[in-house]
């Protein structure tokens, strides 16, 4: 199994001393490095110019208080964050996670993420993610309000349409964005459209790119099913998270001919055998904001909620985690191949752990790694970028037949790059080298920078 290649390791090294602490970033960065040493042979120049030392240092971290002052009149402080990874190849761009679990290794890790991500959609998009501590679970729409105000109002002097370009991420939906934008606006006295991505219809957002992440990895499934000759026609998947990414990948399995059979949120999961209720799912999550306990409730015979063990014990053909980083293990993963699984693909950013990434590959299921697998959501904010920038608004069918497009370029590239470098049907190498590559050119093109 790939290590990383012993020229990398005083990287990696450097990498470790210098981020002490950040896991989630050390395990990105040690993921992305294993499939280097191949490039590296190919092109020693990338290691003379020091272009990996480069590629794992952010261009630049903001780090901010944001206070904020909650309905009982109580003064309360949150930690803001924006990790400005790499803008060779456009402004850096990448969403931003409200969530209690975040820190500065969990920002960096998806902003490094995001760059070779962007890369892969071919679109002329940097790198960068940001967030903040803040749990918005049980918070009023007023809270969430004074929070996204505070947090713009340090942010919107490092953002800009040629600059940065956030968009949503964990907790951060269109009403955050309405939120934030809002406050930019109000703040520059500019209405710069293309400063965010993820908007309202209603102010500048683009048709489908509410869908634009679960659809698209729907899309990457079909093209890696295609490859054998099958396809989501009577399928049976299983779909962690029941939040944006997860909602839509559903929608479009079960226009696709499968049956989405579990989803779940942080408290527990969903079984369904049926398969589940879009319209019920959708009211309960995106209009009620309730747990996913409350679908069982509502659906009554036949759905079974759990809080004990795993989703991924659940048997299917088709798994897509699309909830959080690490949530399908070593142990999950030899529970899906054993029960038959042909294709995982990764909804949410690296939320398989190495081990599991290791066993589907010892397994020979097809992996579709969330670089690739969950772009086109980041695909479809460049597409917005795009019709704001020519002040337009396209259809939902020509803006989805767009993403659809990138998506399958994306499945062939990290394919093709894979049978180039010896290593057919791995498409977490394909993807690694594609980016990598990219990036890397556009770097060396631009000089010491
Ligand atoms: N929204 C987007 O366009 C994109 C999102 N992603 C990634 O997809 C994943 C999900 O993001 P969204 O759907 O946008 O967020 P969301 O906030 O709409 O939904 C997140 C879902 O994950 C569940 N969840 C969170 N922590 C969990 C945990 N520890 N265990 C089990 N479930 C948990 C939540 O209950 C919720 O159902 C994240 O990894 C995000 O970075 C990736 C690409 C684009
Ligand atoms: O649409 C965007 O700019 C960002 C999407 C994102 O955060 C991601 O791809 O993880």
């Amino acid at each position: 199994m790939p290590k990383i290649d012993e020229k990398l390791l005083p990287v990696f090294e450097d990498v470790l001393r210098r981020n002490a602490g950040e896991v989630e970033f050390h395990q990105a960065v040690e993921e992305v490095l294993e499939s280097l040493g191949c490039v590296i042979a190919k092109h020693p120049d990338y290691m003379s110019r020091a272009l990996i030392e480069r590629l794992c240092e952010p261009e630049r971290q903001i780090i901010f208080r944001v206070p904020w002052i909650d309905d009982k009149g109580r003064f309360r402080i949150n930690r803001g964050f924006r990790v400005q990874f790499n803008s060779a190849l456009g402004p850096y761009k990448g969403g931003l996670r409200f969530h209690p679990s975040v820190n500065v290794g969990i920002i960096k890790f998806l902003g490094f993420e995001q760059t070779f991500k962007n890369a892969l959609t071919g679109l002329p998009i940097g790198g960068g993610k940001g967030g903040s501590d803040f749990n918005p679970r049980g918070r009023s729409d007023a809270e969430i309000m004074r929070f996204c105000q505070s947090f713009m109002t340090e942010l919107y002097r490092h953002l800009g349409e040629y600059t940065d370009v956030p968009a949503g991420d964990i907790g951060c939906g269109a009403r955050e964005i309405g939120y934030l934008f809002g406050q930019y606006k109000r703040l520059t006295n500019r209405y710069e459209a293309g400063v965010l991505t993820g908007k309202g219809l209603t102010y500048g957002g683009s048709r489908a790119r509410t869908e634009a992440t679960g659809y698209g990895a729907t899309y990457f499934v079909d093209s890696m099913l295609r490859t054998k000759g099958t396809s989501f026609d009577g399928r049976r998947a299983v779909v962690s998270g029941s939040g944006n990414v997860a909602i839509y990948a559903i929608e479009k399995i079960h226009e696709f001919g499968g049956k989405v059979i579990a989803c779940s949120d942080s408290s527990g999961f969903v079984v369904d055998d049926n398969g589940i209720d879009l319209d019920l799912l959708k009211e309960t999550k995106l209009v009620r904001r309730e747990r996913i306990s409350a679908y069982a409730e509502a659906k009554g015979a036949g759905a079974v909620y759990s809080e004990k063990g795993s989703i991924w014990d659940v048997p299917c053909d088709v798994a897509i985690p699309s909830a959080t980083q690490n949530e399908l293990t070593g142990k999950d993963a030899k529970s899906l191949v054993d029960n038959g699984v042909i294709a995982v693909a990764e909804g949410a950013n690296m939320p398989s752990t190495p081990d599991a990434i290791r066993l589907f590959h010892e397994a020979g299921i097809l992996f579709g790694p969330a670089k690739a697998a969950n772009a086109g959501g980041v695909a479809t904010s460049a597409l917005e970028m795009q019709q704001n920038a020519s002040r337009d608004s396209w259809t939902f069918d020509e803006t989805e037949a767009r993403l659809a497009a990138i998506m399958r370029r994306i499945h062939d590239r990290c394919a093709e790059t894979a049978d180039e470098y010896g290593a057919p049907g791995n498409y977490a190498l394909g993807a690694n080298i594609t980016g990598f590559v990219r990036v890397a050119e556009a770097m060396q093109a631009l000089g010491v920078i």
